[in-house]
């Protein structure tokens, strides 16, 4: 029961299919306070299915999803109180500052101007980001961007945040930048974080880890031990190998 308490997101048994088609099959797997958790998996894997299932875009109708032990279909819409979100397309309106479109957000969660405006600052100096303020989205570069999304999904103090594919399109430095500050997030804040991905050098060692492959999770548990149990060298090397595609020698 005690570990229990620690589990942000569970996902139990979960299918799901378009149209007559299986895209997830029987996935479960947890994401734990403090915890970055990767969902590792190629193209077509399932990921944004299961992510869409998450946000609930779409209806868990095979399965349960469950933020701080309320499910998704008991709890409705109320259910994502405590989610953060990133999605994989930006979604911020090119034509507001900065302010302007925390602030929209903001108020779309019920909290005050002022309550607002002292998260905003706070989340945005934290990524570096602050001096950017006023400016319109528009004259920001992408990893400018992806930073002021992740500040926007944290102003509410969420206890999970979910992010997919959250550094595609960005250059290694500020791809890598990302990447640790999302870590820092977990460790520092106890925040429960799911990241997907395709990119193996986002991982580190100690991260949980989901592999995902066809729909069907085909390994997890820390990083370090998906390599053990594959007995391969590298998280690479596991993963081609529990995809049953060869070895990357470029890839980290
Ligand atoms: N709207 C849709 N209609 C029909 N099939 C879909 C739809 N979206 C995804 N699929 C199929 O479901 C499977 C899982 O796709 P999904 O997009 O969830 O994978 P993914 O791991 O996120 O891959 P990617 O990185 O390419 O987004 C794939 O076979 C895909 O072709």
């Amino acid at each position: 029961m005690t570990m229990q308490s620690d589990a942000v997101l569970e996902v139990k048994d979960v299918s799901f299919s378009y149209a007559g088609r299986l895209a997830l099959d029987d996935v479960g797997f947890t994401v734990r306070r403090g915890r970055f958790t990767a969902l590792l998996g190629p193209n077509g894997a399932g990921k944004t299915t299961l992510f869409s299932l998450i946000t609930r875009l779409f209806d868990t109708r095979v399965g349960s999803i469950a933020i701080c032990g309320r499910t998704l279909a008991e709890a409705g819409p109320q259910a994502l109180a405590p989610l953060g979100v990133v999605f994989q397309q930006t979604t911020l309106d090119l034509d507001l500052t900065v302010r302007q479109n925390l602030r929209y957000f903001a108020r779309l969660r019920g909290m005050s101007i002022r309550d607002a405006d002292r998260r905003i600052e706070e989340e945005l100096s934290r990524l570096d980001t602050a001096e950017r303020i006023d400016e319109k989205v528009r004259a920001l570069n992408g990893g400018h961007r992806r930073r002021v999304e992740i500040a926007r999904a944290l102003l509410h103090d969420p206890q999970l945040v979910v992010l997919d594919e959250a550094t595609v399109g960005l250059d290694v430095p500020t791809r890598k930048a990302i990447v640790g500050h999302v870590h820092e997030l977990a460790r520092t804040r106890g925040l429960a974080v799911l990241w997907t991905t395709h990119l193996i050098d986002e991982i580190h060692a100690d991260d949980d880890l989901v592999v995902m492959n066809k729909g069907r999770i085909v390994a997890s548990g820390t990083a370090a031990g998906v390599v053990a149990s594959t007995g391969t060298a590298s998280l690479d090397a596991a993963f081609a190998k529990l995809i049953g595609r060869p070895a990357r020698e470029d890839a980290a």
